[in-house]
C-alpha cells in the first residue's frame, strides 16, 4: 500500500504528534485524517468525508476553513485535547512538488490565549510540578508573561489542590509523577501533560527544576519567541494568607456558588478597577492576601492617601480609563501577533504614564509621591509609537494605513504615487501638450501597453522624437510611450503593493524595537495595575463606609459593628444588621446557635471576609476592627454541597473538616457551619463535640462553630476557651421574627417549624410536626442523660427506641455472662440462645 507523497508527508509529521489533533494546512483549509478525523468530526459536529490518498480505500478526512479555525481549535482544547498546527512553510508558488510543512505550534489547555472561554480579567495559568520533598510548583500566564514558583511541603493532594486554587488549567509533569497524580487531577479537572525535558535550558529566568521543566515545555510547544516571559519570582507559601479552594468556594470570593458568576462575590464587590490589568491583579490579591504586617500597612497607606485626596483620586481614575491591557499587549509584541490597533492601544497607554506620574508627584501624601517616582515614563517607546503609528490604524495590516505619514520618506512617496497617480498623469498630459503644442494630446491606458500618449494623425508630426517611442498605430491615431511614463507606470501600478510590503516591514521593525523594552514595560504594567487596585480599594472604602483595620499581636480579634459587604450590597435598600465579634486570647472559640435562616452562616462568613479584605490591604466593613494576622483560613460551610463532584455530602463535609484540622495552626481561622448535620443526630453531635474538643486542646485556632444541636452549648462549662453566642430571633403570634443580632449566651429554641411555616408547607404538616415536637420534648430529659458531657471518652451510640433500663439482676443475664462464646460451634450457640429465650419467657 503506497500513499501519495503528500499523505506520506502527513504520516511522517503525525508520527511526531501522536497525542495531538494534527491540523494539516492544505490551501485555505486545515485538514484532519484517519482517527483524528473521525474523532474531531464527532466532537466538532462537522462532516466526515474521505480522500483518495493512493491506497485502495479512501481515508477518513474532515476539515475546517483556515479563517474560522480558531473557534474549532478552542472547542477541542477546552475539552482537554491538544492541537498541533501544521503550516506550509514555503510559498507554494515558488516550489516544485510537495510544499514543505512543519508543526509551528502546539495548542494545549494551558496555552490557549484567546477565545470565548478566555476572559482577560482573569489569569489563565499553565504550571509544572515535580513531586518529592518538598514538591516544586512553577506557573506562567502565557498571555501576560507573569511567572512564579513556590514549594509545597505536603503530598500530591496538596499539590493538585494548590493548582486548582491558582486556576492552573494544565499541569506539566515528569513521567515518573504521572501515575501518582492522574486520578487526582481528573477529580479536580486539571489537564496533566507528561513531558520529558531533553536538554538543560541554561536560562536565567528559572528558579528551580519545575520552572525549567515548564519553560522547556513552553519552548517545545510554542516554537516562537517567548521574550515576554518574566524571570520566575519565587515565594514561600507562608508569605500569604492561605485559603484552600473549598474555602474560596464557600466564601464566594471569586465565583458565586449558586450561579457560578462573579456577581455576589467579594471580587464583584471590590472590583472598582478601571483596567483589565487591575481586575486581574485584584483577583490575584484575593487569591493571595498578604501575611506580612508591614506590607499590608503599606497598601493601607495608599488607600488612606487616596481617601485624603479626593480630587486627585478622581483624576487618577479618569486617567486610568485610557490604560489598556498592556500586559496582554506585550504578550502580543513578543508573539508577533500585534496589530496596528493593538499598537495604538499601547501608545494610548504609554501616553497616560507621564500624566499619571505628574498627578502622583503633585500629591500631598508621601505614599502617592513615592508611587509617582516608581512610574518610569517609557519615553523612548512612547515617542517611537507617536512618530511611527497612524492616528487610528486599522485592525489588520492588510489594507495598509498603519504607519503615520512623515515617518518614512519612501513610504510617503509610494503612497503619493498610489493615491495621486491620476493627478500626476493629468499633470503630465498638460505639460506634454505644452511641450509639443499638440492640443488634443491624451494620456490613456490599456492592459497590453499600460499607459501611453496618444496623438491624432493630424498632430503626429508634433511628437517629440527624442523622447517618444512609437508603440501602436491605429486608423486615426498613433500611440507612444516615454521612459519617464513607463518608470512612473511601474511605480504607480506597484505602489500599493510596495507600500504594503514596506509598511509591514516598518511595523515589524517597530515591533522588534518594542520587544527590546519588554521587561521595563512589564514593570510599568505591574505598577499601573497595582495603582488601579489601590484606587479601587479607596473607591470602595468611600462608597461603602469601610474602616481601616488595625492589627494586633496574638489572636485577639475585635470587630465592632461588622457587616458582610456582599450580602449588604445585594440587599439593596434593606437594612443589614451589624454585629460585633470579639475573640480574646483566652476566649477564642464561639459556639453559635440560633434558628435556621437567622444569619449564622452569614455572620461566620463575614468574619472571614473581613480578615481577607484586611490582609489584602483593603479597608473593612465595620465601625472598627482590630485583627490578628492570620496564616490560614479553613471553612466547612454547608452551601457548597458538591453534588456534581460525585462525593457524598457527608463525605465532603468530613474531608473538608479533615483538611482544616490537619492544616490549621494556632494562627488560623476555622469556620465550621453545622458540622455533623449530614448524619444521624447522635452521630453528628458526637463528631461535632469531638472536633471542638480537639481544636480546643490541640490547635487553639480562632474558631467559629455553628450548630443546631443545642445540647452542645453545655460544652461552654467544660472548654475554657469556648463561649456561647446566639443569633437572636423573637416570636410573635407563633411566627418567628429574625433579628439577625448576635448576642451572648445560647439560643433557647430552634424555631425550625416556624421557618417551615414561613416556607408555606401545608398547615397539616406544620400541626403534626408541632405535635411530634411536643412529644419529643417530653422525652428529651431521658435522652440527654445518656449523652455524656462529663467525660471526654467517645459517646455511645443510642438507638432511637428507648433502652429498657434493667434494675437488679436476671438469671438469664447471669447465664449469658458465663458463656464462652468463642469456644462454641454455631449450632451450640443457636441451641443456647434458644434455651435462654425459653428461660426468659418463663420468668
Ligand atoms: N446581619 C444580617 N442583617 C440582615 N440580614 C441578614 C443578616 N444576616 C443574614 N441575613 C439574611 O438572612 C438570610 C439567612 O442567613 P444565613 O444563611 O446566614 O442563616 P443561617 O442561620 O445560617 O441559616 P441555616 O441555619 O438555615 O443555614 C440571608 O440570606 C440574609 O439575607
Amino acid at each position: 500500500m503506497t500513499y501519495t507523497p503528500m499523505m506520506q508527508q502527513y504520516l511522517t509529521i503525525k508520527e511526531g504528534y501522536p497525542n495531538e489533533f494534527l491540523f494539516f494546512r492544505l490551501g485555505d483549509f486545515y485538514e484532519l485524517f484517519f482517527e483524528d478525523a473521525k474523532r474531531a468530526a464527532a466532537i466538532l459536529e462537522i462532516t466526515l468525508t474521505g480522500k483518495d490518498a493512493g491506497a485502495k480505500e479512501r481515508i477518513p478526512m474532515c476539515g475546517v476553513p483556515y479563517h474560522s479555525a480558531a473557534g474549532y481549535i478552542e472547542t477541542l482544547v477546552s475539552k482537554g485535547h491538544r492541537v498541533a498546527i501544521c503550516e506550509q512553510v514555503e510559498n507554494p508558488k515558488l516550489t516544485k512538488g510537495i510544499v514543505k510543512r512543519e508543526v509551528v505550534q502546539v495548542i494545549t489547555p494551558g496555552t490557549l490565549l484567546e477565545g470565548k472561554t478566555i476572559s482577560s480579567s482573569t489569569n489563565h495559568y499553565i504550571g509544572a510540578a515535580l513531586l518529592g520533598g518538598p514538591t516544586q510548583l512553577a506557573y506562567v500566564d502565557l498571555a501576560t508573561g507573569e511567572a512564579r514558583s513556590t514549594s509545597i511541603q505536603n503530598d500530591a493532594k496538596s499539590l493538585i489542590a494548590k493548582a486548582q486554587e491558582l486556576n492552573i488549567k494544565e499541569l506539566v509533569v515528569a513521567e515518573q509523577d504521572f501515575l501518582l497524580l492522574e486520578e487526582l487531577s481528573e477529580l479536580y479537572d486539571i489537564h496533566l501533560s507528561v513531558y520529558t525535558q531533553e536538554h538543560l535550558l541554561n536560562s536565567e529566568l528559572v528558579t528551580n527544576e519545575a520552572s525549567e521543566l515548564l519553560l522547556a515545555y513552553l519552548q517545545a510547544t510554542q516554537k516562537r519567541t517567548l521574550s515576554h516571559i518574566q524571570p520566575f519570582s519565587h515565594y514561600e507559601e507562608t508569605a500569604y494568607l492561605s485559603i484552600d479552594s473549598a474555602s474560596k468556594r464557600n466564601l464566594e470570593l471569586i465565583q458565586s456558588i449558586r450561579t457560578g458568576e462573579q456577581k455576589g462575590t467579594l471580587s464583584w464587590f471590590l472590583d472598582e478597577t478601571k483596567t483589565a490589568m487591575g481586575s486581574r491583579k485584584l483577583k490575584q490579591w484575593i487569591h493571595q492576601p498578604l501575611a506580612d504586617k508591614t506590607l499590608i500597612e503599606q497598601r493601607l497607606d495608599y488607600v488612606d492617601a487616596f481617601l485624603s485626596e479626593f480630587l486627585l483620586h478622581e483624576e487618577i481614575k479618569e486617567a486610568l480609563t485610557q490604560v489598556y491591557d498592556m500586559e496582554r499587549l506585550l504578550g502580543k509584541v513578543s508573539f508577533a501577533t500585534l496589530t496596528g490597533k493593538d499598537a495604538a492601544q499601547l501608545r494610548r497607554t504609554l501616553q497616560q504614564v507621564p500624566l499619571l506620574k505628574e498627578l502622583l508627584l503633585q500629591a500631598a501624601h508621601p505614599a502617592l509621591t513615592s508611587f509617582g517616582k516608581r512610574l518610569e515614563d517609557p519615553i523612548a517607546c512612547r515617542e517611537l509609537l507617536e512618530r511611527a503609528l497612524a492616528d487610528s490604524p486599522p485592525l489588520t495590516l492588510k489594507e495598509g494605513g498603519v504607519i503615520r505619514a512623515g515617518y518614512s520618506e519612501k513610504l510617503d512617496e509610494l503612497r503619493y504615487l498610489d493615491t495621486n497617480g491620476k493627478d500626476w498623469l493629468a499633470e503630465l498630459e498638460q505639460s506634454e501638450r505644452q511641450k509639443t503644442g499638440a492640443k488634443n494630446l491624451k494620456i490613456g491606458y490599456n492592459r497590453i501597453f499600460g499607459y501611453y500618449i496618444e496623438l491624432t494623425k493630424s498632430m503626429v508630426h508634433l511628437a517629440d522624437d527624442s523622447r517618444y517611442i512609437r508603440k501602436q498605430t491605429l486608423a486615426n491615431a498613433e500611440r507612444f510611450i516615454t521612459e519617464e511614463l513607463k518608470e512612473k507606470e511601474t511605480l504607480i501600478l506597484n505602489a500599493q503593493e510596495e507600500a504594503l510590503v514596506l509598511e509591514t516591514a516598518l511595523f515589524e521593525d517597530l515591533r522588534k524595537e518594542l520587544q527590546t523594552h519588554i521587561s521595563s514595560l512589564q514593570k510599568l504594567a505591574d505598577a499601573l495595575s497595582e495603582l488601579d487596585v489601590l484606587q479601587a480599594f479607596a473607591t470602595c472604602a468611600n462608597r461603602y463606609q469601610l474602616t481601616r483595620p488595625e492589627f494586633s499581636e496574638g489572636q485577639h480579634m475585635e470587630i465592632r459593628e461588622g457587616r458582610h459587604p456582599v450580602v449588604e450590597k445585594m440587599m439593596n435598600n434593606h437594612h443589614y444588621v451589624a454585629n460585633d465579634c470579639v475573640l480574646t486570647n483566652d476566649k477564642n472559640m464561639l459556639l453559635i446557635t440560633g434558628p435556621n435562616m437567622s444569619g449564622k452562616s452569614t455572620y461566620m462568613r463575614q468574619i472571614a471576609i473581613t480578615l481577607i479584605m484586611a490582609q489584602m490591604g483593603s479597608y473593612v466593613p465595620a465601625e472598627s476592627a482590630r485583627l490578628p494576622i492570620t496564616d490560614k483560613i479553613f471553612t466547612r460551610i454547608g452551601a457548597a454541597d458538591d453534588l456534581a463532584g460525585g462525593q457524598s455530602t457527608f463525605m465532603l463535609e468530613m474531608v473538608e473538616s479533615r483538611n482544616a484540622i490537619i492544616g490549621a495552626t494556632s494562627k488560623s481561622l476555622l469556620l465550621f457551619d453545622e458540622i455533623g448535620r449530614g448524619t444521624s443526630t447522635y452521630d453528628g453531635m458526637s463528631l461535632a463535640q469531638a472536633m471542638m474538643e480537639y481544636i480546643h486542646d490541640h490547635i487553639g485556632a480562632n474558631t467559629l462553630f455553628s450548630t443546631h444541636y443545642h445540647e452542645l452549648t453545655e460544652l461552654e462549662g467544660r472548654l475554657d476557651r469556648l463561649k456561647n453566642v446566639h443569633v437572636a430571633a423573637s416570636e410573635q403570634d407563633r411566627k418567628v421574627v429574625f433579628l439577625h443580632k448576635v448576642k451572648d449566651g445560647a439560643a433557647d429554641k430552634s424555631y425550625g417549624i416556624h421557618v417551615a411555616e414561613l416556607a408555606e408547607l401545608p398547615q397539616a404538616i406544620i400541626e403534626r410536626a408541632q405535635q411530634l415536637l411536643d412529644d419529643y420534648e417530653e422525652q428529651e430529659d431521658r435522652q440527654l442523660s445518656i449523652f455524656d458531657f462529663e467525660t471526654s471518652s467517645p459517646v455511645q451510640k443510642v438507638d432511637s427506641t428507648p433502652v429498657a433500663v434493667v434494675e437488679g439482676t436476671h438469671p438469664v443475664l447471669d447465664q449469658l455472662k458465663e458463656l464462652h462464646v468463642l469456644e462454641m460451634t454455631p449450632l451450640e450457640a443457636l441451641n443456647t440462645l434458644y434455651q435462654l429465650q425459653k428461660d426468659a419467657k418463663k420468668e
